[in-house]
Order: C-alpha cells, then structure tokens, then sequence
C-alpha cells in the first residue's frame, strides 16, 4: 500500500524533462548574465586593476598553510623539460603583471620583439577560470655544481585536479602559440668545453643564413624531388603512425667543398621552419653523452652532422681526452642512438650527414634504410650559372653567357667559386669578364697537366725501363699528377679545386 503511494506521487516523465528543460534554461540565462557581466568589467576595469582585486581578495580567500606548491625542474633526467620551457614562454606575456617588480629585457638581431623574462625569486600571480596561482623562478646549485634553474607553482589545494588537469595543458597550448606567432629560427650548437656551465649544452642563437631554395644553385630535377620530399614528410604524420615507423627523416649531403651544402641545410630549415641542431661529434665523447644530447633536441628540428668522415674516426681519443670507462664514442654508438632511442622519441625529427667524399664513409651508414636521400651537391653547372647570374647580377641573360657555359663543360668550378667572381665587381659585363679569365686560366691548367701525363705515358712505352726508373724516382709525383688531371676523379683527390 505504501508503495502504492508512494509511486502516485511520482512526477511523469514529462514533468521530469520539462523541468530539466527549464533548468538548463535558466543555467545558459544565468551562464550568459556572468558572460556578459565579465566582459563589461574587462571593458571598464583596466586589467592590471582586475589583477590587483584579485590578487587582495586570492589573499583573503587563501590560507597559507592550505597550498600545493608543483616544482617544474628545468631538465628532467637530462632531458629538457618542456613543461619548464612553456612555462618560460607562458609567463613572459604575464610580464605586465603588477606584483612583478624586477623584469630581465632583451633583443636578439632579427627578433621582432622584445624579450621581457621574469627575474629569479619575482612572484607572478596568474588567473585561470577565477583560480588564483602563483608563479616563481627560483634556482639552487645541484650535485655537480651547476646552476639548476626550477619553477615552484603554488595554489589552493582544493583546485590541484583543476591546475594539473586543466591549467598545464593551458599553458603547454598557449607558449606553443606564442612561439608559432614570434617564430625565430634557432642554431642550437654545444657550449663550449672548458666552461663549466656551457660544456655540453646546448645553446642557441638566431639562425641568420640567408640561403633559401630559390638562391641555391642546384640540379633543377633534384631540388624539385627535394622539396617534393620534404613536402610529403611534413604531411605524413598519420601515415609514418600507421606504418609503424618513427616520423623522421635522414639525408646524406655530398659534393666537393663550396658546393653548397651547409646552404642547402639553411634552405631546408627556411623551407620547413626547423630550428637546427649543430652537433659537432668531435667535441662528444662517449655514446651516453651523444644519447642525452640527441634526447635534447625538440621536435619539427634537423641534427646536423657535418662532414661525417672526419668526425667518426675516433679512435685514438681515448688517450687524449678523459677517460670514459670504455663508453667511447663510436660510430656503432652513433647508428644505434639515430635507429634505436632517439627516432623513437619525438616527431617531425630530421637528421643530415654532410661529407666531402662519400666513398670514406663506412657503409653502415649507406646501408639502405639509414639515410632516406642521398643528395649530390655537384660542381656548377650551366644552369646553376643562370641562377647565380640572375641573384648576382641581376641579368638572365648577356652575350658572354654562351663562352661561359662552354668553358663550365670542360672546367670543374664550385658555385662558391663563381659567386665570389660574380661579387667582385657592381658592373655585370666586368664580372662576366673576370670568370671567363678564371675559367680560361683553369682549362689551360688543365690541358698543360693533361699534356705532361701523356708525354709521361707515352715516354713510358717508348721507353719502358726509362719509366720504371722513374716511377721508382718521382713515382708520387707521377700519381698525383694522373689523378689531378682525370675530371672524374678531382672530387677525390684535390681539396682546394678553385686554387
Ligand atoms: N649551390 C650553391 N648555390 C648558391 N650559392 C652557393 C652554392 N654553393 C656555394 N655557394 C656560395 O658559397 C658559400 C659557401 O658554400 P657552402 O658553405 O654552403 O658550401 P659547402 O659545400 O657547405 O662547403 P664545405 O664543404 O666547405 O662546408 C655560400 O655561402 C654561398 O654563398
């Protein structure tokens, strides 16, 4: 019976629904006055004076003893902490903030702005969702010495879901704004050894090259693959997912010395907005050392290893530098940090190898799979002459063009050659002038050299003994003469070509 009547006073279903229509009504009412209210005091109520209420009322509401602080240490295992790099670019747009009263300002070359950074134990309040937090850079010497840099954030302990949930990922979204809008591009390259605090660190400065893919003289057919490549590669992050494979990329850069490779990095890095990381291996020496630096390095970045056949043979180190207890690093040390840990973390991560002589390299690194491109940076051709010519010059075409480009068939000469001749005069046709005699000089070179090497040969079997005798003699001179004069084989043996 009781039951009976118990469900007679029940509301219908009706009554239910219509009184969560009502209330829901009344919320988005009540949502839309509190809107509407804040955006009138944000008009009347300067900001920093909101702040300042704020901030008197935060320290009515806030108990001391009744806060969480979170410590944001600066590296994390060796590893850069990122939430401590947001947190650093986060906080320089809260520098208007009243309760700051020492600020750090700066300006880099090429920087839009000025770079305004809080001082060391300055307290920054903050207000997110009408949760008051505060902010403070604090550092302290660690076990080695060095000067370990830490964020404390601290905030009543009843909004702790709130500010980790919630605020984090807020500050984590904002600084990626912030530096997607004042975008600089960054040479990151190891501090110098010696220095305690800059020995094996990375460091960075402005990226200033001013090369791009439109003022590098290259094969036309592989800078349009290049950049086709590039193109499907930032595309791709589903795809590389998908498959199962680390979103990275490695190119083999090689050619002969002023053909254009470190350019070609600048051009890559202006192309695909990538900071780049200078990693100079002969300063590294052990496998840990190279692991932490590469686990260091940020994400949409290149490493670049520059003239890797010089830097890989390491072997008598050892003795010279500090000991390392057998962690040396080696070129194994090397493939396994690019194939194994480091491609594993992170995304849009590039690696380039530049060399001078490709055949040095060990073939591991050749091994197909390691190097996704090889690219050949060649001597200038016709074509990569125009180009210079029309950056130079400013002129596509001139009647000199045609002896030039016939010389250039016959005479190697690396594009840095021609741009320093096309530099040395304001007037096109002097410029033109004083390649066309370098050019000359060169092929004159040439045919003497060619001429004596096949006198030589020719006294040699005439005369076989003669040359045996010879050979014995000036045999080096002999060799080396052979190997100067054969086109193909300039890449090879002559360092200094344009001399
Ligand atoms: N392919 C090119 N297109 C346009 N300019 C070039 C090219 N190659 C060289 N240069 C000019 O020559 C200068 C030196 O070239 P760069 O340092 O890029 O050559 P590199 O191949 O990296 O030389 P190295 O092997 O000695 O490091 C560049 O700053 C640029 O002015």
């Amino acid at each position: 019976m009781v039951t009976m009547f118990s469900l007679s006073k029940l509301p219908s279903a009706t009554t239910i629904l219509s009184t969560y229509s009502s209330l829901m009504a009344f919320m988005m009412l009540v949502r839309g006055i509190m809107n509407e209210a804040w955006s009138v005091v944000n008009q009347i109520i300067p900001q920093d004076l909101q702040t300042k209420i704020l901030t008197k009322l935060g320290c009515l509401y806030c108990h001391p003893t009744s806060e969480v602080t979170l410590i944001i240490h600066e590296q994390n295992c060796h590893a850069t902490n990122e939430m401590f790099e947001a947190s650093e670019v986060y906080l320089r747009s809260k520098t208007t903030n009243p309760s700051l009263e020492k600020l750090i300002v700066s300006k880099q070359p090429r920087e839009k702005n000025l770079t305004i950074t809080i001082e060391k134990d300055q307290e920054i309040v903050d207000f997110f969702e009408c949760i008051q937090v505060k902010w403070k850079l604090t550092n302290k010497k660690n076990d080695s010495g060095r000067d370990s840099k830490f964020f404390e954030l601290s905030f009543h302990k009843q909004y702790k879901e709130k500010v980790i949930g919630t605020y984090l990922h807020y500050v984590l979204k904002r600084s990626k704004d912030i530096i997607e809008e004042n975008r600089t591009l960054k040479l990151h390259s190891l501090g110098i050894y010696g220095d305690r605090d800059e020995s094996g660190v990375w460091r960075s400065i402005n990226l200033e090259h001013p090369a791009t893919f439109d003022t590098l003289a290259m094969d036309t057919n592989i800078k349009k693959e290049v950049l086709e490549d590039l193109d499907r590669f930032v595309k791709r992050k589903e795809f590389y997912k998908k498959v199962g494979k680390p979103w990275k990329r490695g190119y083999l850069l090689y050619g002969p010395p002023g053909t254009g490779k470190s350019s070609f990095i600048a051009a890559m890095a202006d192309y695909l907005k990538f900071n780049i990381y200078d990693l100079e291996l002969t300063s590294i020496y052990s496998n840990t050392e190279l692991r932490r630096l590469l686990l260091a390095t940020k994400n949409r970045s290149m490493v670049v290893i520059e003239d890797i056949d010089c830097s890989v043979e390491l072997k008598d180190r050892r003795s010279r530098h500090r000991a390392n207890n057998g962690d040396q690093l080696t070129l194994s040390g090397l493939l396994n940090c690019i194939d194994g840990l480091w491609s594993s973390c992170g995304d849009e991560r590039i690696i380039i190898f530049t060399t001078n002589y490709k055949d040095r390299l060990d073939p591991a690194l050749l091994r197909p799979g390691r190097m996704d491109m090889h690219i050949h940076m060649s001597y200038c051709t016709p074509c990569g002459f125009k180009l210079l010519a029309s950056n130079y010059l400013q002129i596509q075409n001139h009647p000199l063009f045609e002896e030039i480009e016939v010389l250039m068939k016959n005479v190697n000469v690396t594009p840095a050659k021609v741009a320093e001749e096309l530099m040395k005069s304001d007037d096109a046709e002097t410029s033109l002038e004083g390649l066309i005699n370098f050019l000359q000089s060169k092929e004159t070179d040439r045919k003497k050299s060619n001429a004596e090497v096949e006198e030589e040969e020719e006294r040699e079997t005439t005369n076989p003994k003669e040359g045996e005798g010879q050979k014995a003699g000036k045999g080096n001179k002999r060799t080396k003469k052979t190997k100067m004069t054969r086109k193909t084989n300039v890449i090879k043996y002559c360092i200094n070509c344009d001399d």
